[in-house]
């Protein structure tokens, strides 16, 4: 049978088979990549997101170890956890799990972490660097959203790419991303008006607008490749995008589904990115 959906499992053990061997070759040098995932609070999906991240770190023989701290800690306390983190030699890569508490500014947080080590991407010196195309780390989403265009053969170049969404760690980076690809790009977001004459320009259309299956078929032209970075829960509690797939799918030449589509991708990339920065230790 053939389908139009890309399979972001299927693509994200492609990367993390890529990265196994990497670490393999680290270690025959004598060096382990490490990875210290941080969260605050109690949030069931975040503490999801970094079982996932820790495991998947265990899987690649790769070393992790996870800081859980309370809802209502400092965030004196959390920067003086990022700081031992950003001393600790074992440690190559640090994300600090996102939204944190309300009480605690989350730039202030992703500043104190070490650039070297902003395995994330977000830094703003490593946000700096991507965009004037400068070797760095690429936030793990929008990294992933590529290399799943790159893996399905889509050339982007020429391209009208339309992001809905324009979020640090997803929409912007991903504008950036296609254009650095010589992709046409509009953003959209909560104040575009018209919609719909926006995306049904689209080539290719990226939806991270946090609304379970707003987008459906009349939002799209016929052959465009929709990727869906959406994670939402319907109304029988069931997992689903932003965009509808069952009508999408009808329209598009390539589909990605949620789950399996991009999530997977974001945690492939974060393996990818903490590699990258043992092996940056590496050099000079
Ligand atoms: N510090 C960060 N915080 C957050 C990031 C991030 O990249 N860095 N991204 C998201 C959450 N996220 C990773 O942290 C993430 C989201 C979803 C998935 C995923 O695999 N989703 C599965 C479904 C999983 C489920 O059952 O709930 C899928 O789509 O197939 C991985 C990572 C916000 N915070």
């Amino acid at each position: 049978m053939t389908t139009n959906r890309i399979d972001g499992k299927e693509v994200a053990a492609q990367v993390t088979e890529n990265v196994k061997k990497r670490v393999e070759v680290l270690k025959e040098k004598g060096l382990t990549p490490g990875l210290a995932v941080v969260l605050v609070g109690n949030n069931s999906a975040s503490q999801t997101y970094v079982n996932n991240k820790t495991k998947t770190c265990e899987r690649l023989g790769m070393y992790s170890v996870m800081v859980t701290l309370d809802e209502n800690v400092s965030e004196e306390e959390l920067l003086q956890n990022v700081a031992a983190l950003n001393n600790d030699e074992k440690i190559h890569g640090i994300l600090v799990q996102l939204p944190l508490p309300k009480h605690i500014n989350e730039d202030r947080v992703i500043s104190a972490i070490s650039p070297l080590k902003d395995v994330d991407g977000f830094h703003p010196e490593n946000v700096g660097k991507m965009m004037i195309g400068q070797q760095t780390f690429i936030p793990c989403t929008p990294f992933g959203v590529m290399k799943m265009l790159e893996y399905s053969d889509i050339d982007v170049a020429g391209k009208h790419a339309v992001i809905i969404g324009r979020s640090n760690i997803v929409g912007k980076p991903m504008g950036q991303l296609l254009l650095q690809k010589d992709a046409t790009v509009t953003y959209c977001h909560s104040k575009t008006k018209d919609l719909r004459a926006m995306t049904k320009q689209a080539d290719i259309l990226v939806v991270a607008l946090g609304r379970a299956k707003m987008i459906d078929a009349s939002y799209i032209k016929d052959g465009a490749v929709v990727i869906d970075v959406g994670i939402n829960r319907d109304e029988n509690n069931k997992l689903c995008g932003d965009v509808d797939f069952e009508s999408a799918k009808e329209v598009a030449s390539k589909i990605t589904p949620v789950p399996g589509g991009v999530g997977p991708m974001t945690i492939a990339m974060l393996m990818e990115n903490t590699c990258l920065a043992a092996e940056n230790t590496l050099k000079n």
